[in-house]
Formats: structure tokens, sequence, C-alpha cells
């Protein structure tokens, strides 16, 4: 594994990844693998995850195609160096940020949506220059092995290299050195990772889940919410990160939100849930156990049928949920929706503050200063009002979560800055030496006093100002100019001399060298007065 990932790092070396053209090449391929071998990689979604091609196509491949288009039409502005502004000091100096590549990024994908959560980090990774060593998960088994098949007949080679394996590999690769990781998965792989990253200072972004909560206010159209929530919460058979984890809301509205997504689900999947292509399966039997157990000694108010032989549970609500129950201590990822009971929104928010910062939140309500006043109540990873999910699909919109939900974000130019150093660059030239003289040695208040005009000073943007500002640099130049041609004398070179005047001192080649001990500032309060009238 050491030397497949040294091969990496010896081809990111090379500095062939990082010209623009070269990129463009690479996300260009991308895109070719992704239409020419569409079917493949709908096949293999679907073997995984027991999902119809459609549903393969519309929430992952179509993700991607876009990012990509996104990605391709951008590029080459996003790689450009910003001009950045410059004070007084730096007037005649080039300062721009330049983003550079990070070196060698480990992305550790999840199971859920085996292809865009490896994928879509990998356009941002490629897009910034760097060489990559991509994870897929083990659990994601025919995806896994499909990347690893396909990437290296579309991308190259040396740079960008799956590796396929579980626990110990991950464990192993977690060993050796990156330059930035971005895992996406359960919040106690992500301290491991985190822990591994510490041991070489490398960056993490973790993309991790929780419970996201989804409040439903009485002024509501809840026929609309229910629809949406019945969406977002059964998709991939509750099997996403941001899918609403429970509903918080007025006792009074409990039964007709079950009426109404017990509704929904006929509409959507039909009478024989278990025949619809729409409705995937749990992943496993481990993780089919587990949402099993969470249905213990609830009140079930819709669904909870399961079958352990094809891994299917049922579309299920539970209701008068205990906040303390087990449904409601860890992330559900499975189709059941607990209904948590709450006085009104401020018990709501009170009961989302009390716990772990979620990944989204969710809000359906006609009153915008209510949704207003819940966003800025809480915290949580992203937000969407009055639909689920759909925050994921704005490739405008960083995504990422906070607090236990993760940290760092990605997708679109958010992804392109995440794998990028911005590197902050001042171009000076060997001239001008004369006005370095205010920061050398020995220090004076005047010296102070023009620092603080240099460095402090704010003028407005009017013409006028930056004119006089202009025609003030010229007259600094000259003097110290001036000054350089002119020796002074100086047997009190730390006060103030009269303004704009110059004191002399004998002229000796050495006193003509960069000591500023012998520098004459022109009086500070004077000039100051001066620019406090203009600008
Ligand atoms: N924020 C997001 O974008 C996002 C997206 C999808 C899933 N998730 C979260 O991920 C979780 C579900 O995914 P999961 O964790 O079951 O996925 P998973 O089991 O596929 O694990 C993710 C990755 O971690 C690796 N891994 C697992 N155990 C490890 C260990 N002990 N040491 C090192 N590496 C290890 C796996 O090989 C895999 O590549 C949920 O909590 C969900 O909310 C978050
Ligand atoms: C007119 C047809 C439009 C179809 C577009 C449907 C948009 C579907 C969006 C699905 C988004 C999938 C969410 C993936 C989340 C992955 C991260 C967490 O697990």
């Amino acid at each position: 594994m050491e030397s497949r990932i040294q091969r990496v790092r010896d081809a990111f070396a090379s500095g062939r990844s990082r010209p623009l053209r070269f990129r463009l090449q690479q996300l260009e391929a991308l895109r070719r693998m992704v239409q020419e071998r569409e079917k493949d990689i709908l096949q293999a979604i679907g073997a995984d995850l027991c999902k119809s091609e459609f549903n393969a196509y519309s929430q992952e491949v179509i993700t991607i195609l876009g990012e990509l288009d996104l990605v391709l039409e951008n590029l080459s502005e996003w790689v450009t160096a910003t001009p950045a502004k410059k004070n007084l000091l730096t007037m005649l100096d080039e300062a721009y940020v330049q983003p550079e590549p990070l070196g060698v990024v480990l992305i550790i994908g999840a199971w859920n949506y085996p292809f865009v959560l490896t994928i879509q980090p990998l356009i941002g990774a490629i897009a910034a220059g760097n060489a990559v060593i991509i994870k897929p998960s083990e659990l994601s088994e025919k995806t896994a092995q499909l990347l690893a098949k396909l990437l290296p007949q579309y991308l190259d080679q040396e740079l960008y290299a799956v590796i396929n394996g579980g626990i110990p590999e991950t464990t192993e690769l977690l060993k050796q050195r990156f330059d930035h990781i971005l895992y996406t998965g359960n919040t106690a792989v992500g301290r491991i990772v985190m822990e591994a990253a510490a041991k070489h200072l490398t960056p993490v972004t973790l993309e991790l889940g929780g419970k996201s909560p989804c409040y439903i206010d009485t002024d509501c159209d809840l026929d609309v919410a229910c629809r949406r929530i019945t969406w977002g919460k059964y998709m991939n058979c509750g099997q996403t990160c941001i899918a609403p984890d429970y509903v918080l809301c007025e006792p009074s509205l409990q039964h007709q939100i079950v009426q109404k997504i017990k509704e929904t689900v006929k509409e959507f999947y039909g009478e024989n849930i278990k025949e619809s292509p729409d409705y995937e399966r749990i992943i496993n039997l481990r993780h089919f156990k587990r949402i099993l157990n969470l249905l213990e000694g609830q009140k079930i108010a819709f669904g909870g049928e399961t079958d352990e032989a094809t891994r299917y549970v049922a579309p299920t609500i539970l209701t008068d949920v205990d906040p303390e129950a087990r449904v409601m201590q860890e992330e559900i990822f499975g189709p059941i929706l607990p209904i948590v009971p709450v006085k009104d929104a401020d018990e709501a928010i009170k009961f989302i503050n009390s716990r772990e910062k979620p990944l989204a939140f969710y809000i359906f309500s006609h009153n915008d200063k209510l949704v207003r006043r819940m966003i800025n109540s809480t915290s949580s990873g992203g937000v969407t009002a009055n639909d689920v999910i759909m925050h994921f699909t704005l490739s405008s919109l960083p995504f990422g979560g906070v607090g236990s939900s993760g940290m760092g974000a990605y997708h679109g130019k958010y992804s392109f800055d995440t794998f990028s150093h911005q590197r902050p660059c001042l171009l000076k030239s060997l001239k001008r030496e004369g006005a370095n003289k205010l920061r050398y040695p020995p220090n004076s208040q005047s010296k102070v006093d023009w620092a603080k005009f240099f460095i402090l000073k704010r003028f407005n943007r009017g013409k006028l100002g930056l004119l006089l500002l202009a025609l003030l640099g010229i007259v600094a130049a000259v003097l110290l100019k001036l000054r350089l041609r002119c020796p002074v004398s100086s047997d009190d070179h730390r006060s103030h001399g009269p303004a704009l005047s110059l004191r002399v001192r004998p002229d000796t080649t050495e006193e003509r060298s960069y000591s500023n001990s012998w520098l004459p500032l022109p009086n500070y309060s004077s000039v100051k007065q001066l620019m406090n009238q203009s600008f």
C-alpha cells in the first residue's frame, strides 16, 4: 500500500496534475466515463441498494453530470488568482491570492449513495489539481468494484488510484500521510479518521451524520408537507444522511400527519410496497437488525412490517415517542419516522438545541417570520424550509455538517476551495527601500504615528480621495528619494521634525546605507490634518 501511495505522490510531484488544460481533460474524461458506462454504473448501484435504474440515475448520476458541467464551465475562473486589496505600504506592489493544489488527497466514501459520495469529492479534488486516492465503501461492493475497474480506464492511472478493502485496509491507509482527507460516514469512524490525520497534521473534511429534525407548524399546508416528507424520508429506504430523522409537532397534528403520510406512501409505492421498483432495501443484515431493535417498545402508528430474507423494512411511523427512547438517541438511517409531540415552536427549538448539532434541519410553515426565527435560534449543517433534502441539490450552497455532524463542506466551488490552499502572494521589488525605513529599528513615536497612518488609515472611495492618495504617494516617494540623496544631521533622530522638512546629517557612504536611524520624517500631525480634510 505504501508503494502505491508513493507512486501517486511521485505523480503529483511531477507537476502534471496542475495545468488547467490537464485538469479539464481529466474532468472531460470522467464525464465521458459516466456517459459511456452509464448502464454499468446504474446496474452496480442497483445491485448494491436494490435500486431502480431511474432512481439510481436521478439520485446519483444526474448530480455528477451537473457537477461536472458546472466545474468544466467555471474552472478557468476558479484557478485564476484574485487580486488582493493593498494598503499604503504596499500600494506599488502586487498582491493576490493564488489557489494551489494541496497534494495527495484521500477520499473515503460511504455506501448509501456509493457513486455520488466518491465521485463528487473526486471532481473537486481533480479540479483543484490534486492527486487522489479513492477508497469506496466495502459495503456497496459492486459499485466499489466498478469504480476500481472504470476509473483507471478513463483517468491518469498514476495520479488517481482506487484502493478497495474493508476496515483493515482503511486502517492501514489511514496510517499513511496525506495532504487532505475527506471522509463520509458515521461520526464514530469520523473520530478515528481525525485521530489518524492528526498524527500527520493532515486537514480533514468530515461529512458525518446525525438526527435531522423536522418541525411541522400548525400554520402549514399539511398535504404538501407530508408529501415532501414522505419522499425525503423513504427515499433509499431512509438511508440518506439528510433524511428527516424525526418530526416535532404539536400533539393535535400527529394523527393528521400519520394519515397523510400513509396516503402518500400508497400513492408513491402502491398497495404492495415490496413490489414497488421505487422502494429500496436495507444495505445488510447488521443494519437491518439494528433498525429492528429501534422499533422495540414503540407505538407503531403505521407500517412496521419487516422481512429479514430481503432486508425489507416497510415505511413506518411511530407516535408519541419518548425523547429518551433508543430510537431518539441514535441516527435511524432507515424508514422509521418517530413523531415527538412538543407544545410549540419554542419547545421545538429547545429540544433541538439540547441535542448534538444535526446535519440538516427542516421547518414546514406558512409563517415566514417563524421559519426565520427557527433558523436563527438553532444550528445545523444545512436547512431547507418547506421541503426536505433539496439544499443538497444546489451546488451553489456548501454541503457539510457542523459540530458532531461534521466539519468542512464541499459541492461546486466549495469543493474546489476545500481541496485548494489559498496562497497569499505579495510581490515586491527590490527598489523603493527608502519606504521600508519606517519599519526598521530603532523605532520612535514618529515612526509609530506614520505606521498608524499607513496601515490603519481608511479612505473613502471617492475619486478625489484616490487622486489625492496617489499624489501623496508620489510626494512621499520623492521625499524618500530626496532623503536618500541628501544626508541629514541628526542629533535627536527620535524627535518629530517640522512638517515636510528634511533634517540633514553628515554624508558618508555608510550612513547612506539603509540604516533608518537618520530617517527624516515629515511631521505626522500636520499631514494627518491635511488628509482628514480631503478624504
Ligand atoms: N454527511 C454526509 O454527506 C453523509 C453522506 C452519507 C452518509 N453519511 C453518514 O454516514 C453514516 C452511514 O455510513 P457508514 O458509516 O455506515 O458507512 P460505511 O460503513 O460505508 O463507512 C464509511 C467508510 O468508513 C470506512 N470505515 C468503516 N469503519 C472503519 C474503521 N473502523 N476504521 C476506518 N475506516 C472505517 C469504510 O471502509 C467506508 O469506506 C450515517 O451516519 C450517515 O448519516 C453522511
Ligand atoms: C423532474 C425530475 C427531477 C428529478 C430530480 C430529483 C432530485 C433528486 C435529488 C436526490 C438527491 C439525493 C440525495 C443524496 C444525498 C446524499 C448524501 C447523503 O446521504
